[in-house]
């Protein structure tokens, strides 16, 4: 009886800060005000889209354009009306959001879906020594972990699998990477167009260029009765590069903190008549479908050419005509396959149509061929599975019952007999630069390479800094910052400039450089070794960092925009089946890890052997094969007690 007081105790007095709206997020606040919570704060920079109500529950149709944070509140209050929730519609990262600020909770939870923001959080907590209860999910797959300073690995501490999956929101609206685009022209667009007309689709269908009300109502996408096919094809272009864009620009939250698309319609992009002088091969040519090519019919030759946005451009309109005239049975079942030349060279087109809008740089068909994918859809009751977990750890971290902290993976297969794998968490990992003071190395040729080389590519890139100090013992080399006078600002643009032993306090082999980000209060010390030559294939920076956990970077993946996510509710891309692979190889790892290294000191009823001691369990799945061995007990608690001081 005392220690469900306690235990009541522990919740009710607990100031609890939520980060992220979104899945989790919604699951998350729920259960936390259902549970007796009574003093959370929500922050979450973003506002209701569309394409999120099929799972935030908490929000409705009349709520879109409106902040998740705000909503959320709101929503909850009408069912606990008594509780203090108070929400923040902005940037976790703003520099409001300090140290001190993270030092009034007695817990963090996340429910964030980008390794951006994960990592500043992790960050913001080992400084503000606050536990961080972190989560995430991919479909089926999910994760709840557990971070307390000294006592368990920081989230940094192990390498975090390559980014696999895209929001929903960051592929209908918000792109910055070219891959966001192919996913949007190929499972949006290229399906609404194509595929069968009854599925569903994130897409705007309507514009408001209708002259009567029944218009208003009709599909944009159809094609209309008597409609010139050339007609057709420009509607589809202006309505989805034009018109959607304008919608999107209409609301201004959404671009507070993000570049502004530029509308495009036909009459702006081709003012001359070339798709129609240069289109009317359409009559003759190939009748096998699949051989059928806009490129061909344009006499564009070189795949791996970056083509400009008036080519992509008569791509699009060609491609999509071939498709009406050439091959027109097939259009409402047709499903995108990369070995469909014209599928390709329409997706392609598109991606780089969109690309071209939000500023992100263009690709060649080549390129954008090898970045397909399918969807990871998102499973609200794994969210749900998730947050119910995270409320779990958040007692237990509040009651600071350090023993039974557990990270929780939700697992796929259900032959496996077990959905939730829990796992005692691992100590700090001694050479983690985030949460132990290890220098790191870098391999660098001094003298070729620039201060801003190293500010772009390990600094910002790697360690994943927003604001950084470079210095050489006392001496300022560079940093960022909104204080700073004209002459610091030219001092430091002048040594970005300078090769690193040109610098006016040389960087050579043996120099110690400290890297500092005040925000983070994350400070890192790099030891220098000077190199010559580095290989141009595997080493493309032309400077190698060592004993860092951060791991390998996203390949096919916008370079400017470095961080990826590893989104709860998420569209998968291509690269499509190997990431698919990926994701569940890297539980399966897990799995392994937990036969050799992790112990399991309580496995879930259905997978223990109540006849053994130590078992053994071969787990047969499809088409796997794994061997599980689980200690017996008083192993495990040996292993908790060296684990865990
Ligand atoms: N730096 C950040 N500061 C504040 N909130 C953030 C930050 N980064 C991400 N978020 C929030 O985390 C939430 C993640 O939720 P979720 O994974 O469900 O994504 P979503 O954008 O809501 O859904 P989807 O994109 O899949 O439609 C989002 O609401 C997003 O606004
Ligand atoms: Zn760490």
């Amino acid at each position: 009886m005392a220690s469900l007081l306690q235990y009541h105790d522990a919740i009710k007095g607990a100031k609890v800060l939520m980060v992220g709206a979104g899945g989790i997020g919604c699951e998350l606040l729920k259960t936390l005000a259902l549970s007796g919570f009574q003093d959370i704060h929500i922050i979450d920079m973003d506002t209701i889209e569309v394409s999120n109500l099929n799972r935030q529950f908490l929000f409705r149709q009349s709520h879109v354009g409106q902040s998740k944070a705000k909503v959320a509140r709101d929503a909850v209050l009408r069912f606990r009306p008594h509780i203090n929730i108070t929400p923040y519609h902005a940037n976790v990262k703003d520099s409001s959001f300090n140290v001190e600020f993270f030092k009034e909770y007695d817990v963090v939870l996340n429910g964030l879906d980008n390794l951006d923001a994960r990592r500043h959080v992790n960050r913001l907590c080992l400084a503000a020594e606050v536990p961080l209860v972190e989560s995430g999910t991919t479909g089926f797959l999910g994760q709840v972990t557990v971070h307390v300073k000294g006592k368990t690995e920081c989230y940094e501490c192990q390498p975090k699998p390559a980014p696999k999956t895209y929001p929903v929101c960051t592929i209908t609206s918000t792109p910055s990477k070219f891959v966001h685009c192919i996913v949007w022209a190929k499972d949006l667009l290229f399906a609404k167009l194509f595929g069968d007309k009854n599925q569903e689709n994130d897409l705007n269908v309507h514009a408001n260029d209708s002259a009567n009300a029944s218009e208003q109502t009709q599909d944009v996408f159809e094609r209309r009765k008597d409609e010139d096919i050339e007609q057709y094809g420009r509607r589809i272009y202006d309505h989805v590069f034009g018109y959607n864009i304008e919608v999107a620009l209409s609301n201004e939250e959404t671009w507070k903190n993000r570049n502004r698309p530029r509308p495009m319609y036909t009459r702006d992009i081709l003012h001359d008549n070339s798709i129609e002088q240069n289109g009317n091969v359409v009559k003759g040519g190939p009748t096998d479908g699949l051989s059928v090519s806009a490129m061909t019919s344009l006499g564009l030759k070189n795949p791996q050419d970056v083509w400009s946005l008036v080519e992509n451009s008569r791509i699009f309109l060609e491609s999509l005509k071939l498709f009406f005239v050439k091959r027109e049975k097939e259009i409402g079942s047709l499903t995108f396959d990369k070995d469909d030349q014209l599928a390709v060279e329409f997706v392609s087109a598109a991606a780089n149509i969109r690309a071209a809008s939000f500023g992100i740089p263009l690709h060649s068909l080549f390129e954008a061929k090898g970045i397909a994918g399918n969807i990871v859809h998102a499973v609200a009751t794994t969210n749900a599975v998730i947050a119910g977990l995270i409320v779990i750890e958040a007692i237990k971290v509040l009651r600071k019952d350090a023993e039974s902290y557990r990270m929780t993976y939700c697992l796929e297969h259900p032959s496996r007999k077990m959905l939730l794998m829990p796992v005692e968490p691992f100590e700090p990992n001694k050479s983690c630069c985030v949460c132990s003071d290890t220098p790191l190395t870098l391999e660098v040729n001094t003298q070729r390479s620039k201060l801003r080389d190293f500010v772009e590519k390990i600094v910002k890139a790697k360690l994943g800094m927003n604001s950084p100090i470079i210095m050489i013992g006392s001496v300022l080399l560079y940093e960022v910052g909104d204080d700073l006078d004209e002459g610091m600002i030219a001092n430091y643009n002048a040594n970005l400039e300078k090769m690193l032993c040109e610098l006016p306090t040389p960087v050579t082999g043996g120099t110690m450089i400290s890297v500092e980000d005040l925000r983070q209060e994350f400070t890192c010390n790099v030891y220098i070794k000077h190199r010559e030559v580095f290989d141009e294939e595997k080493e493309p920076d032309g400077m190698v960092l060592f004993g860092w956990t951060q791991a390998p970077i996203e390949k096919n993946d916008n370079k400017a925009n470095g961080n990826g996510e590893t989104a709860s509710n998420a569209l998968s891309t291509e690269l499509s089946e190997v990431q698919k692979d990926a994701e569940v190889e890297e539980i399966s790892e897990d799995t392994e890890i937990i036969g050799k290294k992790r112990k399991l000191p309580e496995m879930p009823s259905s997978v223990k052997d109540s006849s053994n001691q130590k078992d053994v369990q071969k787990i047969d799945d499809d088409d796997e094969d794994d061997l599980v061995m689980f200690d017996h007990l008083d192993d495990a608690n040996m292993v908790k007690k060296k684990r865990l001081q």
